[in-house]
C-alpha cells in the first residue's frame, strides 16, 4: 500500500473526531502565530525604544509580547489536549474494530498465524498510530496554516522575502521529508516485521519451553533470540542513523536559508528597497516561522515506522474471512445433523471426498478412522469454521451456510482435543459455557463431567486460577472442564473430538455414563479413536482416505454400568 493510501485510510478512521481534529488544528495555528508574535513584537520593541520613526509605542509592544507569549501557552496546552484525546479515543477505536475483525477471521484465518506477531500489531502497532493521529495529521495542517499567513506578510513586506521564505519552507518542509522518506525505504516496515516476528519466536519458545529443555535445545533458542534481537536493534540503529542524519542536514538547511536571507534582506535595504525595521522584522518572521515546517521535517523518517505499522493494523481490517457471517439467517429448526456427500480441502489438498452421514436427535454418531483422516475438519464443517467445497450440510434441517451464524453457534457445541482454559477462576472458565449460569448450574456441570471431585479438592476450589495455558491442570482434567463448558452450554447439537483421549478407563466409563444420558434431548457426534469410548455411539462411521470406508452401521449401544 502507498504512504499515501495508508495516511488517507487512517484518516479516513477518524470519523466522528473531526471536530475536536478541527479544535487541535485551529489551536495550533492561533499557538504558532502567538510563539512567531514574540520575537517579531520585541524586536519591534527595541526599534522602537531607540527611537526608529513609525512604530508603535515600545509599551505597546510590550503588551502585545506577553500576551503573545501567555497565549502561546494556553493555545499549546489546548492543541496537545485535543490531540491526545483524539488519539486515545482513535486508538480504542482501532482495538475495536481489529478485535471485532479477529472475531470475524477466527478460527479459519488465524490457524497456523503467529500469535506473537498478532500480539505484536494490537499492542505495539496500534499504540504507535498514536504519532500518526496527535504528530502527524495537524502538524501538516498546522505547517500549510501558519506558512499560508506567513507568507502573506512576508509579501506585504517585499515580494522577495516573500518568494524566498516559499523556497525555505517547501524545501525544509516537502522536498526534505520526501528525500528522507525514499531514502529510510523500507526500514520501518522491516523493523516493524522484525519487531513483530521476535515477539512471535519469544511466546513460541515460552510456550515450548519444557520441550527445548528435555531436548536440550533451550540455549540454542536462547542464542537464535539473541540473534533475532541484535539484527532489530541494526534495524533501529540504520534508522535512528538515518533520522540523526537528516536532523543534522536538516538544521544546515535553515541556517542557510537564513544566512542567504539576511544577506538579501541588507541588500534591499543598501538598496533602500525596504527599512530597517521591515528587514529586521522579515528576518525575525523567517526564523521564528520554522517551528511548523520542522515539525513536518522531522516525520520522515520516523513516520515510515508509523505507516508501517498503519498497513500491519489495516491489513487485518481488510483481511477477507474464509467464512462470510450470516446475519440475517434463519435458525436451525431441530438438532438432526445431516451432511451430504461433503468435499472439502485446505487450500488445494483434498481431505474429504463424497463423505455422507447423518446424525439423528437422540442419538450419538461415532465417528472413527486414523489420524489425519479428516474427522476434526468434518466437526470444523459442521461448525461452519469452513465452508464445504462440494456437497451440503445441514443443521435442524437448515444448510449451515444459509444459517445465522449467531443461532448456529448457539445451536452447536464443539468440545475440542486440547481445551483451551484462560488464566481466570475455574468456575469462570467453566461458565464461558454460558455466562448467566449460576454457581449451582456450574456445579451441577462439573459433577456432569466428573471434574467437580477434583476442583473442590484443590485450596481454593472454584475459585482456583487455571494458570497461564491450563498449566494447573492435567491434560485430562482440562478436557473435563471442556466438557463441563459443553454440557453447561446445553446445545442441541453436542461435538466431541475425542473427549476422553487423556481419560483413563475410569474417567472414560464415567463420562460415557454422561453421554449416554446426554444424548436424550441432543444429537452428539463423538470423534475418537477408542473403541471403547465409540461402544456408546448409536452408530459408528469410519473415514479413511478422505471417504467413509464403512457406513453407519445401527447397533444395540453398550449397556453403560
Ligand atoms: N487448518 C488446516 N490447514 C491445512 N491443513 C489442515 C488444517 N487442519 C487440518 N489439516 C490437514 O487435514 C488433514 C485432516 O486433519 P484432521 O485434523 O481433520 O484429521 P483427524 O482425522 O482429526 O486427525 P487426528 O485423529 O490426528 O486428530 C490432515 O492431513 C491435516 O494435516
Amino acid at each position: 500500500m502507498s504512504h499515501a493510501k495508508v495516511m488517507m485510510r487512517l484518516c479516513g478512521l477518524v470519523g466522528p473526531l473531526w471536530g475536536v481534529m478541527a479544535l487541535a488544528v485551529t489551536a495550533g495555528m492561533a499557538g504558532h502565530l502567538a510563539a512567531i508574535g514574540v520575537p517579531v513584537a520585541g524586536m519591534l520593541a527595541v526599534l522602537a525604544a531607540s527611537g526608529a520613526d513609525g512604530l508603535p509605542a515600545y509599551g505597546g509592544l510590550l503588551v502585545v509580547l506577553a500576551s503573545c507569549a501567555v497565549a502561546r501557552g494556553v493555545l499549546h496546552y489546548v492543541e496537545q489536549m485535543a490531540n491526545h484525546y483524539i488519539a486515545f479515543k482513535l486508538l480504542a477505536r482501532i482495538r475495536h474494530r481489529v478485535f471485532a475483525a479477529l472475531r470475524r477471521l477466527a478460527p479459519a484465518k488465524l490457524a497456523g498465524r503467529c500469535r506473537g506477531d498478532l500480539v505484536s500489531v494490537i499492542t505495539g502497532d496500534i499504540e504507535l498510530l498514536e504519532v500518526f493521529y496527535a504528530h502527524t495529521i495537524s502538524p501538516i495542517a498546522i505547517a500549510a496554516g501558519v506558512g499560508g499567513v506567513v507568507l502573506a506578510l512576508q509579501a506585504a513586506i517585499h515580494p522577495v522575502f516573500c518568494a524566498m521564505t516559499l523556497a525555505a519552507f517547501l524545501a525544509v518542509g516537502a522536498a526534505m521529508p520526501l528525500v528522507a522518506n525514499a531514502a529510510s525505504g523500507k526500514g520501518g516496515l522491516e523493523f516493524r516485521g522484525r519487531l513483530g516476528a521476535l515477539d512471535a519466536y519469544l511466546l513460541d519458545s515460552l510456550r515450548g519451553l519444557t520441550e527445548a529443555m528435555q531436548y536440550g535445545v533451550a540455549r540454542l533458542r536462547g542464542e537464535e533470540f539473541f540473534r533475532r534481537s541484535g539484527e532489530l536493534a541494526d534495524s533501529e540503529r540504520r534508522l535512528k542513523a538515518r533520522s540523526g542524519v537528516n536532523q543534522a542536514v536538516m538544521s544546515v538547511v535553515v541556517w542557510v536559508f537564513d544566512l542567504v536571507f539576511a544577506v538579501v534582506g541588507l541588500h534591499l535595504l543598501y538598496f533602500q528597497q525596504v527599512s530597517l525595521a521591515s528587514m529586521l522584522c522579515a528576518l525575525v518572521l523567517l526564523m521564528s516561522s520554522f517551528g511548523p515546517v520542522l515539525a513536518l521535517a522531522s516525520l520522515g523518517t520516523g513516520l515510515q515506522q508509523t505507516f508501517a505499522a498503519g498497513e500491519r493494523v489495516l491489513a487485518i481490517l481488510d483481511e477477507e474471512p474464509v467464512v462470510e457471517p450470516v446475519d440475517a439467517g434463519r435458525a436451525p429448526g431441530g438438532s438432526e445433523v445431516d451432511v451430504r456427500d461433503v468435499s472439502f480441502g485446505y487450500g488445494g489438498t483434498s481431505v474429504l471426498r463424497g463423505v455422507s452421514v447423518a446424525a439423528r436427535p437422540g442419538s450419538i454418531l461415532g465417528i472413527a478412522g486414523k489420524s489425519g483422516s479428516g474427522k476434526s475438519t468434518l466437526l470444523a464443517l459442521i461448525m461452519r469454521f469452513w465452508d464445504v467445497d462440494a456437497g451440503r450440510i445441514e443443521v435442524g434441517g437448515v444448510d449451515v451456510r444459509e444459517a445465522s451464524t449467531h443461532a448456529l453457534r448457539q445451536a452447536e457445541s464443539l468440545v475440542e482435543q486440547g481445551t483451551h482454559l484462560f488464566n481466570e477462576s475455574l468456575a469462570d472458565n467453566i461458565r464461558i459455557g454460558r455466562l448467566d449460569a449460576t454457581d449451582e448450574e456450574v456445579e451441577a456441570a462439573a459433577r456432569a463431567a466428573r471434574i467437580h471431585d477434583v476442583i473442590v479438592g484443590l485450596p481454593e476450589g472454584y475459585d482456583t486460577r487455571a494458570g497461564e495455558l491450563g498449566d494447573v491442570l492435567s491434560a485430562g482434567e482440562r478436557q473435563r472442564i471442556g466438557l463441563a463448558r459443553a454440557l453447561l452450554r446445553d446445545a442441541p447439537v453436542l461435538l466431541l473430538d475425542e473427549p476422553t483421549s487423556n481419560l483413563d478407563s475410569l474417567n472414560e466409563a464415567a463420562v460415557m455414563r454422561v453421554l449416554a444420558d446426554e444424548r436424550e434431548s441432543r444429537t452428539v457426534v463423538l470423534v475418537s479413536h477408542r473403541a471403547s469410548t465409540l461402544d456408546v455411539a448409536d452408530a459408528v462411521v469410519t473415514l479413511e482416505g478422505g471417504r467413509v470406508s464403512s457406513g453407519a452401521e445401527r447397533r444395540a449401544p453398550r449397556a453403560l454400568s
